[in-house]
């Protein structure tokens, strides 16, 4: 279900539509009327563009942005390489990820409650490479510390989709405020600023860095023109400033390395805004699922939330799936996943429940599993044994649960830091899971000695 019964104070104020124009100013009459870059914009305030697509995209794709702000985001120091190592971030690389043919499963990751947001990203495996904007990168995160007050980060490498698993962020944003809990998701767009405290404590959860193009909502095909996730429950911040001449510090991410600049001004002093590139929240409570009610376990496919394209119709770089609470009423169909292999590469975190594919146990709120290329997965052998001989009437699964996929075209690689240094990987997952599988194989009697043309193992 969706989150409802949660009041918010007003600075969490949003405004409805997915990649919808929207304009929002802090103080009345900030936004120029009838013109972008007016000689002199209102107030005094300097106006700056944020371009998300090339200034040449087609309209339907061109994502922009007009920010009316009290110093431009250029009044900073130069960066400098940041000498502080985050483990699991930087001296980890795409390049150096190994590429594995093995069914991997993570046990769930700690939280780390001495670091920030910042330093608590750990990328855990990905492909292709922010440096040609090709790919994705995913990361787990796990912190317990507010940012610092006056420290803002970026990435230039892509769009962080986070996904929370615990706690509350608090995003201050150039754009305003998000406050996001478990069960919802936020994308902060390549580029902006940010800084993420923690209003009810430790946090952890998994990030898809899309390092190529935007999210976009998934066709809907046969569907019709509603369904899925709706573009109206897709939240924006609205504008929200502060004007504090402080020092400040700057964090990019930049080709998965960071670097730091100084500032005498906070970095989120935007008064007002218009356009199409901005964060956003969704709550996936509020997704419509679409089902078979006949026959059949149908594709993942139809819980994507969120797709990441490739230049490939219908080929997605990344999509973002999830697995709600939902009725499961086929008739004469084993309903669980099928046993499967798939050129695209599965990757999956729990959020919070279980998993209907994996009733053995080791698939657990805040861990991972990554099915690669062609690596055979599927049901384990208790779910396989359950849903073979359950009664097939009307069932609702998955309650209080929710699963989710990050599923790509590409073949990912894994970290350094997702391999060995976290220590979480399960030596015993193809054990668990299917090399006990049984078979229930019973062909008919052979007739008159004739017929089949199965032969003997020896
Ligand atoms: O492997 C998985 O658990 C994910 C998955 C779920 C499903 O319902 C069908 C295919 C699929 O890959
Ligand atoms: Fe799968």
């Amino acid at each position: 279900m969706p989150i409802t019964a949660f009041t918010v104070p007003e600075k969490y104020s949003y405004q409805n539509g997915f990649q919808s124009y929207h304009e929002t100013e802090a103080v009345k009459g900030a936004l120029p009327i009838g013109a972008n870059s007016p000689q002199k914009p209102p107030y005094g305030l300097y106006a700056e563009k944020l371009s998300g697509t090339a200034f040449t995209a087609p309209r339907h794709e061109n994502l922009q942005t007009w920010l009316y702000r009290i110093i431009p985001a250029a009044a900073h120091s130069q960066f400098v390489s940041y000498e502080r190592q985050i483990p699991g971030l930087t001296g980890e690389s795409l390049e150096d990820m190994v590429q594995i043919p093995n069914q991997l499963r993570w046990d769930p990751f700690e939280i780390d409650e001495n670091v920030d947001w910042l330093h608590s990203l750990k990328l855990i495996s990905g492909s292709g490479s922010p440096t040609t904007k090709t790919g994705l990168g995913i990361y787990i995160f796990s912190a317990g510390k507010d940012m610092d007050p006056r420290h803002a980060f970026y990435s230039a490498d892509g769009d962080f989709l986070i996904v929370p698993q615990h706690g509350v962020l608090d995003i201050q944003t150039e754009l305003g405020h998000i406050l996001a809990r478990p069960n919802e998701i936020v994308v902060i767009p390549r580029g902006i600023r940010y800084r993420v405290s923690l209003p009810d404590g430790p946090v952890r959860g998994y990030i898809l860095e899309l390092y190529q193009g935007h999210f976009q909502l998934p066709e809907l095909g046969p569907i019709g023109s509603n369904g899925l996730a709706n573009t109206r429950d897709f939240q924006a911040p609205v504008a929200a400033y502060e004007e504090e001449a402080n020092a400040w510090s700057l964090y990019a991410k930049f080709n998965n390395n960071l670097f730091t600049a100084q500032q005498n001004h906070s970095p989120f002093d935007v008064v007002a805004w218009h356009g199409v590139y901005y964060p956003y929240k969704y709550d996936l409570g509020r997704f419509n699922v679409i089902g078979s009610t006949s026959f059949d376990h149908p594709d993942p496919s139809i819980y994507t939330v969120l797709t990441g394209p490739s230049d490939h119709l219908g080929t997605a770089i990344a999509d973002f799936v999830i697995f709600p609470p939902r009725w499961l009423v086929q008739e004469d169909t084993f309903r669980p996943p099928w046993y499967h292999r798939n050129t695209m590469s599965e990757f999956m975190g729990l959020i919070h429940g279980d998993y209907d594919a994996k009733t053995g146990g080791g698939f657990r709120p805040a861990g991972a599993s990554l099915h690669n290329v062609m690596s055979a997965h599927g049901p384990d052998s208790s779910t396989h044994e359950g849903a073979s001989n359950s009664e097939l009437v009307p069932r609702k699964i998955g309650a209080g649960s929710m699963a989710f996929m990050f599923e790509s075209c590409l073949m990912l690689g894994v970290s350094r830091w997702g391999l060995k240094t976290c220590e979480k990987v399960q030596s015993d997952y193809n054990d668990e899971s299917w090399v006990g599988l049984k078979s229930h194989f019973r062909p008919p009697k052979e007739e008159n000695g004739k017929g089949g043309g199965a032969s003997k193992a020896v």
